[in-house]
């Protein structure tokens, strides 16, 4: 199973951001925090910065929309050159059209859901989707402790992707770290990103080595993995 690093700039220098995205060549994707100020308690970028990034770097752009009214803003950052977007399950008012418009306009549909979010109600929905996101952090900010009891829902979604047979993507975001991959990649997860595990790192290209190796190690061992 390919295992997948997006380091989130949310930990970068906001003044440097093209060469930031340098120091990090070798992640699979960038990850980009989108808040809003109302969706979560704090502001940091929006579609013209998305925009220059997509410019300034070849590695392909991961957004993460953490912002209401989901269903006007998602299409935009498409439009901005994401290559795939992820709104939140609860800041979505009709996520199977929002999903749809995401995946018409070329990019990567993923739902996130904020940890008190369950993903029973939303298993129907599975095959709309190229990813999901479980956060294992209050989302808002960076550098929090990963909150380990949201592997139970890490599992039953590997669980529900494995029953239905599908393709998608389980992404994990919050507190992943060399103390916490193994055990996100043992539950079922396949994207990690890290933010101050890797900007907070001395060589932020060698954190994400490092993670990745460990990510496939122990996804080596996973009953999830080994199943298939
Ligand atoms: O979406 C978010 C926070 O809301 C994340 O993407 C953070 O940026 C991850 O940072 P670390 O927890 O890895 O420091
Ligand atoms: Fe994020």
């Amino acid at each position: 199973m390919a295992v997948q690093i997006n380091p989130s700039i949310l930990s970068a220098d906001f003044a440097r951001l093209a060469e930031e995205t340098k120091a990090v060549e070798g992640a699979d994707w960038l990850h980009v925090d989108v808040m809003d100020n109302h969706f979560v308690p704090n502001l940091t970028l929006g579609v013209p910065v998305v925009e220059s990034l997509a410019r300034a770097t070849e590695t392909p752009l991961d957004c993460h929309l953490m912002i209401e009214n989901a269903d006007r803003w998602a299409p935009q950052y498409v439009e901005a050159g994401a290559g795939s977007v992820t709104f939140h399950a609860e800041a979505a008012a009709a996520p199977v059209r929002l999903a749809r418009e995401i995946r018409a306009k070329g990019a990567r549909a993923s739902m996130a859901l904020k940890p008190a979010t369950p993903i029973e109600p939303y298993e129907d929905l599975l095959p709309e989707l190229d990813m999901v996101l479980i956060m294992t952090v209050e989302p808002g900010f960076g550098g929090q402790s990963f909150l380990d009891i949201m592997l139970p829902k890490i599992r039953r979604t590997r669980e529900l992707i494995t029953k239905h047979g599908l393709e998608l993507w389980l992404q994990v975001d919050g507190g992943v770290s060399a103390s916490t991959i193994e055990r996100c990649a043992d539950a079922g997860a396949d994207v990690f990103v890290a933010g101050s595990a890797v900007y907070g790192a001395e060589d932020p290209a060698e954190a994400v080595r490092a993670l990745r190796a460990q990510a496939r190690s122990a996804t080596a061992t996973a009953a999830w993995a080994c199943a298939h």
